[in-house]
């Protein structure tokens, strides 16, 4: 399968936040999108799930265009950059709602094990973004978006979560945002930057810090 979305135009009142996006994805690929703080990626990665409404954009899937918001087409999952799970819902519930294996999570968070039967706010603030990660990560959907996977969450897990998107990409399309860059440099196939509303294909690296996206010598 082939994600694409292009001529995003997006304006918050009069300031114009995106234009000029292209950006493709596919199946067996993870696409990470970098960019400073306020260049627009959640609200992109908003516009491709359909929580938000821009003046423009076009989505693709396999040069098909997608005029429903994906998250009607069951195509689509998708992890906010805040909490989404209520609160009162408890891990065993979450995981059936996404039909997804708890026995599976437990095999590679096994220190989650004593937590079935706990509700989700009794979590500590990373123990619950991996619970969320991981669900939407894991759910039967074909095109994964993931806003800020790696906040709040220790080395070891986020290596887990990087061995578990390299597995899943292989029969999903994730697209994956987060300021950890060296993690998303490590788990990209593809990057693209944005920058000044428009996205920008990286070919190489050093193109990071052409765009002052890093300082100099930010990539040692
Ligand atoms: N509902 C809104 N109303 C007005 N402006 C908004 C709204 N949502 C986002 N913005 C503005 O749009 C811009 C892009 O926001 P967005 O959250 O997409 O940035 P981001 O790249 O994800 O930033 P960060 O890395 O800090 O999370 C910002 O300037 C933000 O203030």
């Amino acid at each position: 399968m082939i994600f694409e979305i292009d001529n995003v135009e997006l304006y918050f009142k009069e300031k114009r936040i995106l234009n000029g996006i292209y950006l493709k994805a596919e199946t067996g690929e993870v696409t990470g999108i970098l960019g400073s703080n306020g260049c627009g990626k959640s609200c992109l990665l908003n516009i491709a799930f359909g929580n938000l409404k821009p003046k423009y954009k076009l989505i693709r899937i396999d040069g098909k265009p997608i005029l429903k918001p994906l998250y009607l087409t069951n195509l689509a999952s998708y992890l906010p950059q805040y909490n989404f799970i209520p609160n009162g819902l408890k891990l065993k519930s979450a995981f059936n709602l996404f039909k997804v294996s708890w026995d599976d999570f437990i095999t590679v968070f096994d220190d989650f094990s004593i937590y079935k039967n706990l509700k989700i706010n009794k979590l500590s603030g990373g123990e619950r973004r991996i619970i969320e990660t991981y669900l939407v990560l894991m759910s039967n959907k074909k095109i994964i978006f993931l806003d800020e996977p790696f906040s709040h969450i220790t080395p070891l897990h986020i290596e887990k979560i990087k061995a578990l998107i390299s597995e899943e990409k292989k029969h999903k399309t994730i697209i994956i945002t987060d300021h950890m860059y060296r993690h998303i440099i490590d788990i990209s196939d593809a990057i693209c930057l944005i920058k000044n509303g428009s996205t920008k294909l990286i070919n190489n690296l050093k193109e990071l810090e052409d765009y002052k996206y890093l300082s100099v010598g930010g990539l040692d």
